[in-house]
């Protein structure tokens, strides 16, 4: 394995069998060559990436690749979060196959969360698993969907409702590709780095607050976020790799989140997934103070701070109309944490101090949608 650089960080996620390391550091594209082929036996890859992302960086992977003896295959996609569909799932198992990649080579995804998770359910079923590496490029990828082996397509019931947990075998995560992310998607995933802090990390939210300006403007303290972010997230997925308890606690925000995104049809131009998270998270906050389980200054707290980085905070910051409660409702009635047809919820006693909660009363959701409806 090559030393890691003195600015790069290593995270180590322990899962067994099925370990692997997150690199994090600027110019990891130039040496992903090497990485993986310290890693991974097979001489082939294919790398899947979108048509915001290949123009910029699938040249100088597809470089260090050769260099280090691997030879490649490439797949453009369009971007967006339409691509995660049975449609482009097929194209890039067709692609998989066609090119003959074996259980030893490389599925490569180089590109935002919506190219690892669709990229991530092919590695897992073609062949039943093939080696797959994530390459994240947005913010989010970075810190989120990288990691952690949550890997799937939007079907139109819902949001990531087909697919596999699929963990990758290496995550390579470029810091210098951040500099060509627009502002509106690196502010969506720092909702995700926001998100650790409000669930178990109140000095983390609270360092936040103070530098998040650094944060966005590059250097040590995106650095530092990013890799306390992966941190964050191999500590509980090493602890409950299949979500069975603790690691529902990452879907702080995401069962509003996840049914909003459903009911604006999945289109970007309205609503991305990490504004939902944070419309989410808000709404995760009022409603625990609702239920007299937090104070209503947090809710205020974490809103004042995403509002601060030009987030969405509310429903009525998505332009255009919205389904009525009920439509939302039945999205929220798909969400995967469902148990017996009772619905699981994460809420909080305050900032940093969130929890599962099961069996929480669908009339109770109901109404407080209702009252925070903007239609
Ligand atoms: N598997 C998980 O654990 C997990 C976690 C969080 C989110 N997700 C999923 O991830 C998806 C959201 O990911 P996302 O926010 O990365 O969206 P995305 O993949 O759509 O990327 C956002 C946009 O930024 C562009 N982009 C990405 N990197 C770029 C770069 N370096 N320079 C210029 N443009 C770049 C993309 O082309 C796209 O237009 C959702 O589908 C969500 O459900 C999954
Ligand atoms: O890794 C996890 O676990 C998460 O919940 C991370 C989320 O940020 C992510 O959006 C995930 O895809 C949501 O999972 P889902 O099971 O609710 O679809
Ligand atoms: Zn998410």
């Amino acid at each position: 394995m090559s030393e890691v650089e003195s600015s790069e960080r290593l995270v180590h996620v322990p899962l067994g069998d099925r370990a692997y390391d997150i690199l994090i550091g600027s110019g990891l594209i130039a040496r992903a060559g090497g990485e993986i082929s310290t890693r991974i036996k097979g001489r082939k890859a294919a790398i899947i990436t979108d048509d915001h992302v290949g123009p910029l960086y699938l040249d100088a992977l597809m470089d260090s690749l050769q260099t280090d003896g691997i030879e490649a295959v490439s797949l453009s996609l369009p971007a967006g979060e339409k691509t995660k569909s049975f449609e482009h799932l097929m194209r890039v198992c067709d692609v998989l196959l066609e090119a003959r990649i074996e259980r030893n080579d490389a599925v490569i995804a180089l590109g935002g969360g919506v190219i690892g998770d669709l990229t991530g359910f092919a590695a897992g079923i073609v062949r039943r698993g093939v080696r797959f590496v994530q390459i994240p490029t947005s913010l989010l990828a970075q810190v989120d969907s990288s990691v952690g082996g949550k890997t799937g397509i939007n079907t139109r019931q819902g949001k990531n409702l087909v697919g596999v947990f699929y963990q990758p075998d290496l995550v390579l995560a470029d810091t210098a590709v951040l500099n060509s992310l627009s502002k509106r998607e690196f502010r969506a995933g720092y909702a995700e780095v926001v998100k650790y802090g409000l669930i178990d990390k109140p000095d983390f939210f609270d360092w936040l607050e103070r530098n998040w300006k650094d944060i966005f403007s590059g250097g040590e303290a995106r650095a530092e976020a990013i890799a306390t972010s992966c941190r964050a997230k191999a500590e509980v997925v090493a602890a409950d790799e299949r979500e069975l308890g603790r690691r529902a606690l990452l879907n702080l925000g995401h069962t509003f989140g996840h049914a909003l995104e459903a009911a604006t049809g999945y289109d970007s131009k309205r609503l991305v997934h990490g504004e939902g998270v944070a419309i989410g998270m808000v709404l995760a906050h009022q409603f625990s103070a609702r239920l007299n389980l937090a104070s209503p200054d947090d809710a205020e707290r974490v809103a004042a701070h995403l509002k601060a980085v030009g987030l969405p905070t509310t429903m009525g910051d998505i332009e255009g109309e919205l389904p009525p409660t009920d439509i939302l409702m039945q999205a929220i009635a798909q969400d995967k944490k469902v148990k017996g047809g009772k619905l699981t919820f994460i809420l909080t006693h305050g900032i940093g101090q969130s929890f599962v909660a099961d069996d929480v009363a669908a009339s109770e959701v109901f109404s407080f949608l209702q009252e925070k409806h903007p239609g």
